[in-house]
């Protein structure tokens, strides 16, 4: 009787229509030879879906590529090297997770970055635009607040720009906040639903504590601790890791989940749900995290926020002038680097001698 059960649940599992699309996509790794890229990558390469797992970085990928190769999973891995051959790495591509770029050093802010990383953003998007206009575009790459305004204002200019289909990734916050809090509880991480709200920089994270789920019955002060704490855990592991970089491991871990999510929901799974940068129409800044359910062709249906307790609110107040004067900083990064691209490639061919 038990036999037949499971093979009954195993033939209901192997024809449910999820299962029939699920095993068919191109995910492409934008930084995978970095410290995020190579974890990710090998939690990426355990989805047995994924028939590419396309790598790019501007270093050599061959020794990952192969390494990677030998896994028994199905699908093939795949390894694009510089800005030549960015184009042909995201062509076909379901995803692209972008993991490329500089990560912070001790004493620096996440907004710093934006001066390295920001060109790279805009890259990217450039050859989304061209090659893979359809895909859902995940950005690791920090400053966050500032890269995802960038990328949607190169895809703008290019007439591509979807809102549903371009994410910043702000899982990591998610799975910290599940993390200290169900510590603090004595619960299992795991089973504490959280809700992130905002964006991915100091005060701009919003954990919003009175929403959680087991309740959180902690007094006001344990409930400030917490909440600094997941703000500046970025900042936590920059200065544990004294100058070797930032959070890598955890990181990859939460983008392997997040990937996995838009995966299943291109897949035709109902009810996943992921917070994430966006651009968004839930407040005053133009692109602000918030949860949101994922579906075939990327965003669903954008969440209301949860109803807030009084401090939350004041918080929340506090973050939107940030968001907004980041969403214009990475704008005008962008639109710097349109016009330098128009002064770099010559409008008109040279007449003929
Ligand atoms: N969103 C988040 O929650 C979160 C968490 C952790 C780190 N990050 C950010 O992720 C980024 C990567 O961090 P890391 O620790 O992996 O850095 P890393 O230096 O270890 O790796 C970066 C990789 O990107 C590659 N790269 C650089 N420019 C490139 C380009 N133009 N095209 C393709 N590849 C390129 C590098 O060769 C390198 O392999 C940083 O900006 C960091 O701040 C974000
Ligand atoms: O803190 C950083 O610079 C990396 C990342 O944004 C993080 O939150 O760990």
């Amino acid at each position: 009787m038990m036999l037949l059960g499971r093979l009954k649940s195993q033939l209901v599992a192997s024809t449910s229509p999820w299962r029939l699309l699920a095993r068919n996509y191109k995910v492409t790794v934008v930084g995978a030879g970095g410290g995020i890229g190579q974890p990710l990558s090998l939690l990426i390469r355990q989805n047995a879906g994924i028939r590419e797992l396309a790598l790019h970085d501007i270093n050599e990928m061959k020794g990952i590529a192969t390494d990677l190769s030998h896994i028994s999973k199905p699908g093939r891995v795949t390894t694009f090297v510089g800005e030549s051959q960015l184009e042909a790495a995201v062509s076909g591509a379901n995803v692209v997770v972008v993991a490329a770029g500089m990560p912070r050093l001790p004493g620096m802010e996440r907004d710093q970055l934006m001066a390295a990383n920001g060109g790279v953003a805009a890259k990217v998007a450039s050859a989304v635009s061209v090659a893979c206009p359809g895909t859902l575009l995940a950005f690791i790459t920090n400053p966050i607040n500032m890269i995802v305004p960038t990328a949607a204002e190169v895809l703008k200019a290019n007439g591509v720009f979807n809102p549903r289909r371009l994410f910043g990734i702000t899982t990591l916050d998610v799975v910290r906040a599940k993390k200290f809090i169900g510590t603090a509880m004595g619960k299992d991480p795991g089973n504490v639903d959280i809700t992130v709200i905002g964006g991915h920089a100091g005060i701009t994270i919003l954990p919003l504590l009175s929403t959680c789920k087991p309740p959180y019955l902690g007094e006001a002060k344990e409930i400030e601790k917490l909440i600094h704490r997941i703000q500046e855990a970025g900042t936590e592991v920059v200065k544990a890791k004294a100058g070797n970089g930032s959070a890598t491991l955890s990181m990859a871990y939460a983008g392997a989940q997040f990937v996995d999510s838009l995966l299943r929901a291109i897949g035709g799974q109902e009810g996943v749900v992921e917070c994430a940068f966006v651009a968004s129409e839930l407040t005053e800044a133009p692109f602000f995290a918030s949860s949101l359910e994922l579906g075939r062709y990327g965003i669903k249906r954008y969440l209301e926020i949860p109803q807030m307790n009084e401090l939350e609110m004041e918080a929340l107040a506090k973050l939107l002038p940030i968001l907004r004067k980041n969403a214009e900083e990475g704008i005008d990064f962008a639109r710097k680097y349109l016009k330098q691209l128009e002064k770099t490639v010559p409008t008109a061919l040279p007449e003929a001698q």
